[in-house]
């Protein structure tokens, strides 16, 4: 029989003993559970005899997991392995971090959104219904654990490029969380995925006698916000410190909720500025390869909603970093919404599109019906060298469109960006045999490298979860109180100077680290956005060596630590953040 293995970590106080130890997630080691420990902890005959370490443990979950050969069972497998055991799928997920990504986030997690009533096994979690409005306090402290740092909450109204999933969009909150945990070392106990349940506009949930939402046309405008307002306030009572994400929430919602409380809770909407902020890191990369600027570029958005004009604004200040008046700015940026060309004369845009609107004297000049200005047309007639997908719609980007751009200038930057893989503007295959390899790509859902001309291409994926879980540690280690825009920015600088463009040589280097590396780049994010922050006032005052120390103390492993009984009926894992935070009141 082999040693379990333990670590040097401290000894937890644990009050739980039996089968409710074993049905706790955050505390139960299964078969790893030593000899002492099964006795101390009433578990003798509870489990098989033998004893094991984590790396047998995950031996044997790997095996189970390839025993799957569907993306969507893969996914049941391992959240199902979450819910019984974090360490272990923590574990799993650490050392498979490349393979498994894509079936617990991009693109799996969006089938498992649309099947969410079908395939719903355990709780996780909190729901808030709209029918429970007048008790958000009471099911806020019927969260099990108590000390929550991260929420990340959606109403589940625009899911990846899926559209209203209701209820189901539950899954992008519980994914995101666990890449602030498998990415940047957050504790899973101080995490709490929230689904604001306010019914559904999708006919097909509506009709499914499986549904597990609010089966209930949305809820909308004063009712709408004064429900988020009564959310808030609870989170924010019970939890001051909390830092909220806000997440895949529709265009009409997104930016005016951010707008309404980033000055009340420290929040950020992901969608927008994690986005913003993944992708100029990321054209910042491609822009090296070109051996260009960012100022040099022309830019063609597909898709003027959060994700477009959220990134849009950030290459306006990149831009203005780089030397551009602010106006010099805005005329090299062109979005293109469903409606054609954005243009300063259009009527019923939103205010954050209308800023981003060309002028409509401009575009006169344009040989085109300018009451519908095509993707197509904005390409040629703006001579863009950049385009960016962020419309969700599969396909978008055609041949002709892609060779347009491909004349107009010699190693155009492509990023079709709309999740899951089903919703991609174009693939990356089409894209460098369009372009004859020339094309400067990234995506949004992870794409394997492609072949062309016996050269392997790496696709990078631009995808925020190369930021947010960074911002996380950064809030937790440094004490920060407010997500500010410069944070961002330094993330986005931060990701780019990781890039290996530049570092290495050849035509088609990788735009972005590898994920092996993103554990240390969120750290590096962390330790960058907490400067910014003490540079703003909004952050707890510490030297770069406090600094290091504190993200160090803030990351989680999976690894089990050894067990005694507590004195009091209360788990450490969830008590000894309160007590460390007592002890600095002090
Ligand atoms: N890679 C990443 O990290 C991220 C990717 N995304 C992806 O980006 C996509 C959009 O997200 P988000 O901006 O939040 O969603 P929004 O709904 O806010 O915006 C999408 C916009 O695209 C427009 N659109 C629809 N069809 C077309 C078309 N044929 N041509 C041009 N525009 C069109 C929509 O118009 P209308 O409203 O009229 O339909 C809408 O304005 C999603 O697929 C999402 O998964 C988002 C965030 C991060
Ligand atoms: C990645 C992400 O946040 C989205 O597609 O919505
Ligand atoms: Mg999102």
């Amino acid at each position: 029989m082999s040693k379990p293995e333990q670590t040097a970590q401290a000894a937890l106080f644990v009050s739980s003993t039996g089968s409710d130890l074993l049905a706790n997630s955050l505390l139960n080691k299964g078969t790893a559970f030593t000899a002492e420990e099964r006795e101390a902890f009433k578990l003798k005959g509870l489990l098989p005899g033998r004893i094991e370490s984590l790396q047998q443990q995950a031996a044997r979950a790997y095996h189970q997991y390839n025993s799957f050969s569907e993306a969507i069972n893969k996914h049941i497998y391992l959240r199902m392995l979450q819910d019984a055991n974090e360490t272990l799928f923590y574990y799993l997920l650490e050392q498979h971090l490349d393979e498994m990504m894509p079936v617990i986030y991009t693109p799996t997690v969006g089938e498992a959104c649309e099947q969410f009533s079908e395939i719903y096994r355990r709780p996780r979690g909190l729901f808030i219904s709209y029918p429970d409005r007048h008790r958000i306090k009471e099911l806020l402290d019927n969260v099990d654990h108590q000390d929550i740092k991260v929420i990340v909450v959606t109403d589940g109204s625009r899911i990846l490029g899926l559209g209203d999933q209701g209820a189901g969009g539950m899954g992008i909150p519980i994914g995101k969380l666990s890449l602030y945990t498998a990415c940047a070392g957050i504790d899973p106990a101080v995490t709490l995925p929230v689904m604001l349940d306010v019914g559904t506009n999708n006919p097909q949930l509506l009709d499914n006698p499986l549904y597990i939402g609010w089966q209930h046309k949305r809820i909308s405008d004063h009712d709408y916000d004064a429900f988020v307002d009564l959310f808030i306030e609870a989170a924010q009572t019970k939890w001051p410190d909390v830092l909220l994400q806000f997440e895949d929430f529709e265009q009409q919602k997104a930016l005016p909720l951010l707008q309404r409380y980033r000055q009340q809770i420290c929040c950020f909407n992901d969608d927008i500025q994690g986005t913003a902020s993944v992708t100029v890191g990321t054209l910042l990369a491609a822009c090296k390869v070109k051996g260009e600027q960012l100022r040099d570029q022309t830019l063609v958005f597909a898709g003027a909603g959060s994700a477009g004009c959220g990134i849009a604004e950030q290459i306006v200040t990149q831009m203005q970093a780089e030397g551009l008046t602010q106006a010099e700015a805005r005329s090299r940026i062109y979005m293109v919404d469903r409606q054609g060309l954005l243009s300063s004369d259009m009527q019923g845009l939103f205010d954050f599109q209308q800023q981003l609107a060309q002028s409509a004297d401009k575009l006169k000049h344009w040989p085109v019906d300018s009451t519908f200005i095509s993707l197509a047309d904005t390409i040629k007639f703006s001579a863009a060298t950049v385009l960016i997908g962020v419309s969700g719609q599969p396909g978008l980007f055609d041949e002709a469109m892609v060779k347009q751009l491909h004349s107009q200038c010699q190693r155009p930057i492509i990023f079709p960006l709309s999740n899951p893989s089903s919703r991609v503007e174009a693939v990356p295959s089409d894209l460098l045999h369009w372009t004859q390899g020339q094309a400067i790509i990234a995506t949004g859902s992870p794409f394997k490298p492609v072949k062309l001309n016996d050269q392997w291409i790496p696709i990078a994926q631009c995808n925020n979860s190369y930021i947010f879980p960074g911002i996380g540690l950064a809030v937790i280690a440094g004490n920060i109180h407010s997500i500010t825009d410069e944070m961002l920015t330094q993330a986005s600088e931060v990701l780019a100077e990781a890039s290996p463009a530049g570092q290495s040589a050849g035509e088609n280097p990788a735009l972005l680290p590898a994920l092996d590396d993103v554990f240390e780049l969120s750290q590096t994010i962390a330790f960058s956005v907490i400067k910014v922050a003490q540079s703003q006032g909004l952050a707890a005052e510490m030297d770069d060596s406090q600094i290091h120390h504190a993200i160090k103390q803030h990351l989680w492993r999976p690894r089990y630590r050894p067990y005694q009984v507590a004195k009091q009926a209360l788990d450490q894992v969830y008590a000894e953040t309160f007590d460390n935070e007592c002890k600095q009141q002090k």
